[in-house]
């Protein structure tokens, strides 16, 4: 475990967003990668019969070598960052682990996200593992990716809650390969209910629109002070 001077709270932890990453977990964003990567080479391979039993052995055999290692305990992470005890790998083992945002999940384009002003922006290229239609998306997947970018508006607020109701209208195919971006911002807040709005664009075109009702399950939304003038922009 690296040691550093600054220590992390649950609550300043921001959706798909980490701290610079340590040695270890940029080298667990590489295995995350590699491992995507193959995830995706595996599909329809063109092996014979004794190739493929060949490959299931050596996978069997990384799978055994990795679980002789263990796995890090989630709840004592989490417990240090309940805390305000939490590392920066205490941040990059619970966010980068994430499914699709997570920069070290193998189930990761990876999507990025962040903030730029009022609004919480993405983008991601997704590849055939996360295909529908031919050569689409699929709306599952976008489904998953809105829910996750649209949770990130509460990185506006104080409270932190559960996905209520969430509304798509898929308006276009969204294409596989093609960078993907996202786009979402604050409509208003209503005691525990925080409202918003997102959409997915391709080269210029939107694909997909939803709205969001995300239920805080104890205490009113209400703007971080740091975020105090984004009062203007949700009342308008
Ligand atoms: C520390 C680690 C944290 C960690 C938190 C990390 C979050 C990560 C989230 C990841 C995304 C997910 O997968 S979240 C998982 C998917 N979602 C869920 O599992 C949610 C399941 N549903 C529930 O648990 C519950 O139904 C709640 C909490 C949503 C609501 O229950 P409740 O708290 O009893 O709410 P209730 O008093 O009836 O209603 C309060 C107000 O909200 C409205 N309301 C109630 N339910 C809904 C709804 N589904 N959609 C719209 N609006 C609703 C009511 O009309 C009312 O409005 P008014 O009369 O006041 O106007």
């Amino acid at each position: 475990m690296i040691m550093t001077d600054t220590f992390y709270h649950f609550r300043d932890i921001r959706v798909a967003e980490t701290p610079a990453p340590s040695p270890r977990a940029e080298l667990h964003r590489e295995l995350g990668r590699t491992l995507a990567e193959l995830n995706e080479q595996v599909l329809r391979l063109d092996a014979s019969d004794d190739q493929l039993r060949d490959y299931i052995q050596q996978a069997r055999e990384l799978k055994a070598a990795m679980a002789e290692q263990g796995q890090r305990d989630y709840g004592t992470t989490l417990r240090r960052l309940l805390d305000g005890e939490g590392t920066g790998d205490d941040v990059t083992d619970l966010v980068d682990f994430e499914i699709l945002t997570g920069k070290a999940s193998p189930l990761s384009p990876p999507l990025e996200l962040w903030l730029e002003g009022d609004k919480v922006k993405g983008r991601g290229i997704f590849g055939l593992a996360f295909q529908g239609p031919p050569g689409r998306l699929h709306g599952g997947v976008i489904g998953l990716a809105l829910d996750i970018l649209l949770a990130k508006t509460q990185d506006f607020v104080e409270q932190i809650g559960v996905t209520g109701t969430l509304k798509i209208r898929y308006l276009a195919g969204t294409p596989l390969h093609k960078p993907v971006e996202f786009e979402a911002r604050l409509i208003r807040m209503e005691g525990r209910k925080l409202i918003c709005e997102g959409s997915v664009w391709v080269e210029g075109q939107q694909t997909v629109a939803a709205e969001g009702i995300w239920i805080s399950p104890r205490g009113d939304y209400r703007l971080k002070p740091e975020y105090a003038e984004l009062e203007a922009a949700i009342r308008a």
